[in-house]
């Protein structure tokens, strides 16, 4: 597959900036009480730092975080990546995980995410997962794939009410292009 390293987007936080949520009820970066509570800062090239604390209500088996929910954390991490870089809204169409060491409660996964290349409205991005700080072991490492998408893709097959709600207040939302 032929794929293109775009440029960062001109609009693109400065590097060191702490994104805010995209979604102010988004479970990965937003306000839901057991959400994942992400914090991500953007980094000097096509990639984003974040960190993830694995809390009480994230254990699949006792004191270790559930698998789903790590994938959660990659697919805001690989997403927000797309999202950001471009300044486009991305969809998951495709998300692939490795698991290569358990992820207990109350330790930090600390995730970076680049953007490897786009084909037209595809892209491909990647990210490792860490435990006990940025340079420390690889815990998870995933690759995806992100389909661009209009903003009506999500007024046309969003709940109704949580359309209305955002309509309403645009500042539940960062990327508005
Ligand atoms: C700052 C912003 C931060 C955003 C962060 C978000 C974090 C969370 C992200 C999510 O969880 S999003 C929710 C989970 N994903 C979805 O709900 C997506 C559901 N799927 C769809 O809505 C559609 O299938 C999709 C928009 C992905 C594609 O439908 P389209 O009709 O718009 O496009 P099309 O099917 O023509 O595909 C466009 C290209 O992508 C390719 N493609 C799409 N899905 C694929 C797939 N699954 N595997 C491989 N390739 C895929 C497709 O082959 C094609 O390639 P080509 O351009 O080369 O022809």
């Amino acid at each position: 597959m032929e794929t293109e390293l775009p440029p960062r987007h001109p609009e693109a936080p400065a590097p060191g900036t702490e994104l805010g949520p995209h979604y102010a009820k988004c479970f990965g970066c937003g306000e839901q009480p057991d959400g994942l509570h992400m914090r991500m800062v953007a980094g000097d090239g096509l990639y984003l730092d974040s960190t993830f604390k694995v809390l009480e209500a994230h254990q699949g088996a006792p004191g270790l975080a559930h698998g789903g929910l790590l994938v959660c954390a990659f697919d805001e991490a690989l997403g927000t990546t797309a999202g950001t870089f471009l300044r486009r809204p991305a969809v998951t169409g495709k998300l692939d995980t490795d698991f290569l060491r358990p992820v207990p409660v109350d330790s930090v996964l600390h995730i970076r995410s680049t953007l490897d290349g786009v084909a037209g409205r595809k892209v491909y991005v990647s990210a490792d997962g860490r435990l006990d700080g940025p340079e420390g072991p690889i815990a998870v490492k995933a690759r995806g794939l992100f389909v661009t998408v209009k903003l009506e893709h999500f007024a046309k097959h969003g709940r109704a009410s949580d359309i209305a709600a955002v309509t309403a207040n645009p500042s539940m939302l960062e990327v508005n292009p």
